[in-house]
């Protein structure tokens, strides 16, 4: 990409620096963190088959092969786009088009919505695998799986919620504050795990009393996607953060506790 074309394409600074755009920066800011926490709700209620109107193990019926291949490019979908516009490329190269302030809005916005997309399309795939039977057994489970949802929450809060989802961005922007570079962070949960976010995810899509079909489907594709996700933002995170990051991996386990590989 030459300097022309990168001046055709992106934003003037007076227009990015105007305070119109930047209030209208800020609102789209907060209205993608708005459908991103009805996205992520709305999740707790898809996978745990509570409250919400349609859970992973209700919809119209559809033939076992239908579904399968349905489902799964529902969440090749949502893993493409997740992983892809995550890339430090993919990011130099689409700032030319989306100002940089609301860039992180921009992916969390897409992001939730190719992951409503996913809980409106998906196939339910009634066979049960497994049923707890036992109560106590079941709300054991139950808990566990909230309790998996809790630690994606204050993981995200001690990592830093707001900047993750780019709510940090747009409120510096519109008071005029210069974005920090990333820095490399171990905060309480991650002195113990690499990747307490997706801990908890894992947790709380395997942690089910009547595991059916289409659910064990749903657990085992997006634990797969959370491994390849791990390398690719591993490879980012030696890039960025170089020997640092290299040690802490030494040091601190991927996702277990008290197993260092893993
Ligand atoms: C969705 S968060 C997931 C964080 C972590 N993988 C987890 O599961 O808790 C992804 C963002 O966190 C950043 N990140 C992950 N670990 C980090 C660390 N130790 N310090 C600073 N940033 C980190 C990544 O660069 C990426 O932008």
């Amino acid at each position: 990409m030459t300097q022309i074309d990168h001046q055709v394409h992106s934003i003037s600074p007076e227009i990015a620096g105007s305070r119109i755009f930047k209030f209208i920066a800020f609102l789209y800011g907060i209205a993608a963190y708005l459908v991103f926490f009805v996205t992520i709700l709305y999740a707790i209620g898809f996978v745990m088959g509570l409250v919400v109107p349609k859970t992973i193990d209700t919809g119209a019926d559809t033939p076992t092969a239908e579904a399968v291949i349905i489902n799964l490019l529902l969440m090749t979908l949502f893993a493409v786009q997740h992983s892809v516009m995550a890339r430090q490329r993919f990011k130099a190269w689409w700032t030319q088009f989306v100002p940089k302030p609301v860039e992180r809005s921009t992916y969390v916005l897409f992001a939730s919505l190719s992951l409503l997309l996913l809980f409106w399309q998906w196939r339910p795939m009634p066979t049960v695998v497994w049923d707890a039977g036992d109560p106590d057994l079941a709300v054991t489970l139950v808990t566990l799986s909230f309790a998996g949802w809790v630690l994606v929450f204050t993981s995200t809060f001690i990592i830093n919620h707001f900047e993750l989802f780019g709510l940090h961005q747009v409120t510096n922007h519109l008071v005029g504050k210069q974005v920090e570079p990333p820095r490399f962070k171990t905060p309480l949960l991650y002195k113990f795990v690499r990747h307490p976010i997706y801990l908890g995810f894992i947790i709380a899509f395997w942690a089910a009393p009547t595991m059916t079909a289409g659910h064990l489907l749903f657990a085992a594709v997006t634990t797969a996607y959370i491994f390849v996700g791990i390398a690719l933002e591993e490879h980012d995170l030696v890039d960025l953060f170089g020997d640092e990051y290299r040690q802490y991996k030494q040091r601190v386990s991927m996702l277990i506790p008290w197993r260092r590989s893993v």
